[in-house]
This record gives C-alpha cells, sequence and structure tokens, in this order.
C-alpha cells in the first residue's frame, strides 16, 4: 500500500489497486453499501457484506478485516455500532461511516457515535456528491474521506481510488459529514421549489441562502467552514438538489404535488434521511439558539403545520436583511419555534 498519495500518478494509483490485499467489511447492503461494494471490488479488494435482511453473522463478517465501512440508515447505527463494541475488531483497524444522518435520541452524527463505541480505531467520513445508481452506472464520481487520523484517511482513500471514482482527504470528518447530512433538508426544499415550478431564480436563490444556512449550523457544530465549500458540501447539495435520483428531493417533489409524506415514503422505499434530519436539527436549533429558516420551514411542512405554499410566502415575506453578517444573529422565535 502506498503511503504518500500527492506524489503517486492516476496509473500508478490504478495499478496498485490491482492487488486482492484488503478484505473489506461493509456493514449495511442497502443502494450505498451495494454501491460501495462495487467500487471496492473493482479494485481488487475483497469484500464481505452483512445486514439485517440478508441474515448472516456480523462476528464472522468483521472477523480479521482490514477495513470496517458502515452504510447502515441513520436508525441502525447505534445499534451496530454497540454490537461491534461487544464483538471487538482487529487492533487499530479503521471503520469508515458513509451514512448521512443524525441520531434520534442523542442528536449525535454518525461518527460520533463510533468514536464513542469503538474509541480505539480510527474513525473516517465517506461524504461526496455520490448517487448510488449514477456509481453502479459506472460513471465517474468524487468524493472525500475525513478523519482526525489523516494515516487512515489515506489508507481509505487508497481502498477506493480508481479511474472511476476520485476521492479527497480531508481533516475535518464533523464538517465532512455535517455538508452530506444537512444537505438532505435542503433538498427536500430544493424539490418543493420544483414541484411547484417556481422558475430557475427562486431555485438559485433558495440553494445560496441554504449554504449559508448549512455553514452557520455546520460550524456552530464544529465543521471548518471551508469544508462546505467542498465536494461534501456545496457538491453534494449541487447533486441531491438537482436530481430526481435523489429520494430526499423526491420527498419535496411529491409533496408539492399534493402527496401526503406517508404516500411519498411508501414510493421511495428505501431510505430518505432527511425527514428525520430536519426533526433533529430543529431540536438541535432550538436548543443552541441556530437561525435556520429554510430548514425551519421544511419542518413545518413535513409536521403538516403548513402547505408548500406558504412555506415559500413566509420565506420571501420574513424580516429584510443584509446578506453577509458577522456572528450569529440571535433567531427569531419563527425561525426556530413554532410562533
Ligand atoms: N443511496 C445513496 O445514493 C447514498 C449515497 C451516499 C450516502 N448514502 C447514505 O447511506 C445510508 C444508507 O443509504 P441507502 O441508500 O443504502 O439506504 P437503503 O435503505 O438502501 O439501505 C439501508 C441499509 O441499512 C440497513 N439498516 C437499516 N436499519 C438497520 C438497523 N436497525 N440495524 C442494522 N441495519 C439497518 C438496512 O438493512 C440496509 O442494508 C443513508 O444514511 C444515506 O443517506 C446513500
Ligand atoms: O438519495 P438521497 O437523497 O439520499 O441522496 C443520496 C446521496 O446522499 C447523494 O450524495
Amino acid at each position: 500500500m502506498q503511503s504518500n498519495l500527492n506524489t503517486n500518478t492516476q496509473e500508478n494509483l490504478d495499478s496498485s489497486f490491482d492487488s486482492q490485499d484488503k478484505i473489506l467489511a461493509i456493514l449495511g447492503a442497502g443502494r450505498w453499501g451495494s454501491a460501495l461494494a462495487g467500487l471496492a471490488r473493482y479494485n481488487g479488494h475483497q469484500v464481505r457484506l452483512w445486514s439485517p435482511s440478508l441474515g448472516n453473522s456480523i462476528e464472522d463478517v468483521v472477523a480479521d478485516v482490514d477495513l470496517v465501512i458502515s452504510a447502515i440508515s441513520m436508525p441502525g447505527v447505534s445499534p451496530t455500532a454497540n454490537q461491534i463494541k461487544a464483538i471487538g475488531l482487529r487492533e487499530n483497524i479503521p471503520i469508515v461511516t458513509a451514512t448521512k444522518g443524525l441520531d434520534t435520541e442523542t442528536t449525535c452524527t454518525p461518527s460520533q457515535i463510533w468514536s464513542a463505541c469503538c474509541s480505539d480505531h480510527p474513525i473516517v467520513v465517506l461524504s461526496g456528491p455520490n448517487l448510488s445508481k449514477e456509481i453502479e452506472q459506472e460513471l465517474p464520481a468524487a468524493t472525500v474521506v475525513a478523519s482526525l487520523d489523516i494515516d487512515a484517511a489515506n489508507i481509505v482513500q487508497q481502498v477506493f481510488s480508481s479511474k472511476r471514482f476520485r476521492v479527497y482527504t480531508s481533516s475535518d470528518p464533523v464538517g465532512t459529514e455535517l455538508g452530506g447530512t444537512l444537505k438532505n433538508v435542503i433538498a427536500i426544499a430544493a424539490g418543493v421549489c420544483d414541484g411547484l415550478h417556481l422558475g430557475t431564480n427562486a431555485k438559485s436563490g433558495l440553494l445560496t441562502r441554504a449554504l449559508t444556512e448549512i455553514i452557520r449550523i455546520g460550524t456552530h457544530l464544529g465543521g471548518q467552514k471551508e469544508t462546505f465549500f467542498g465536494l461534501s458540501g456545496l457538491g453534494d447539495m449541487l447533486a441531491t438538489c438537482n436530481s430526481n435520483l435523489s429520494r430526499n428531493y423526491r420527498v419535496g417533489y411529491g409533496l408539492a404535488e399534493g402527496k401526503t409524506l406517508e404516500e411519498v415514503i411508501a414510493e421511495i422505499e428505501t431510505t430518505a434521511e432527511g425527514v428525520n434530519t430536519t426533526n433533529v436539527l430543529i431540536e438541535i436549533a432550538r436548543r443552541e439558539q441556530i437561525n435556520v429558516p429554510i430548514s425551519w420551514k421544511v419542518y413545518q411542512l413535513l409536521n403538516n403545520q403548513i402547505t408548500p405554499q406558504q412555506a415559500v410566502e413566509a420565506l420571501m415575506e420574513r424580516d429584510l436583511k443584509p446578506e453577509f453578517y458577522e456572528g450569529i444573529i440571535q433567531p427569531k422565535s419563527s425561525d426556530t419555534h413554532q410562533p
């Protein structure tokens, strides 16, 4: 395994990945776990998939692996991390988390849960504009692997990098994770915007102000500002807010068409994390007094408190202010609380 990627060309990178020297356990065999398995196998690695629906033993799957990757949807993260804690892993092997959500009970991010359960292992966040269907179609994509342990991030970069998947490293796991998580809330808003046919000006205004909102929350929670302008922030927001391959976007679009949340979720079948994330985000915003006007309207919409049209009107009629301001303005109760 090469240790310094910066000196590698793409050709020698590709050839270094021919070796079948890594055994990976991928926890979660849904859309994303399966797509990640495909990327790892493409690089010659052995992959063992686990999920409750496969009915196999998690203990057998993680035995003696070189890397554990979690692509479990949010409700399963805490129970699975606790199972892994009880089983124990080979010393020092990295754990990669690719889940984009927030824990309902604790409001923690997936990497915070994995860190608490497996504190002896380096935790690496993998996040970026990665719609699984496009990756399965072998279309090119880029992502970020972020860790406080940069050696671990380098290992994960090498494991997944190929001519069809370009992997960057980062030392900001919290910012990388929050970009991918918070944009799901905005993808619901973007789906509403397109479902109501509000036009290109409205969508551009929405996404630009949403990025400001993501940065406000994300930096408050410990992420670095520049991370939110990167692949895992702006990059993932662009992918998710502009594609009907995104399930979160489809939630918003369906609501704008007059469907109920239950109907939309039933149509999507797989995970749309943004619904739960919105509820947890509003809990955090209330607790921390963070101004989140767009997320607040998404919350009200998901909780049947307003219609899509009322959400648009309310956002347009808010108090006037400068585009940029320093720090956090004390939120009005109407932006984070039930008016
Ligand atoms: N699909 C994508 O394009 C994509 C891309 C990047 C990140 N993600 C993120 O990856 C995560 C999974 O998404 P997905 O698309 O694979 O969803 P999915 O619904 O297709 O699969 C979810 C997986 O989690 C497992 N799971 C659910 N509850 C569990 C529990 N209580 N215990 C153990 N396992 C449980 C399921 O068995 C399944 O294997 C989400 O957080 C999503 O935001 C998805
Ligand atoms: O289908 P979504 O909305 O969960 O989006 C999937 C990924 O997060 C895109 O990067």
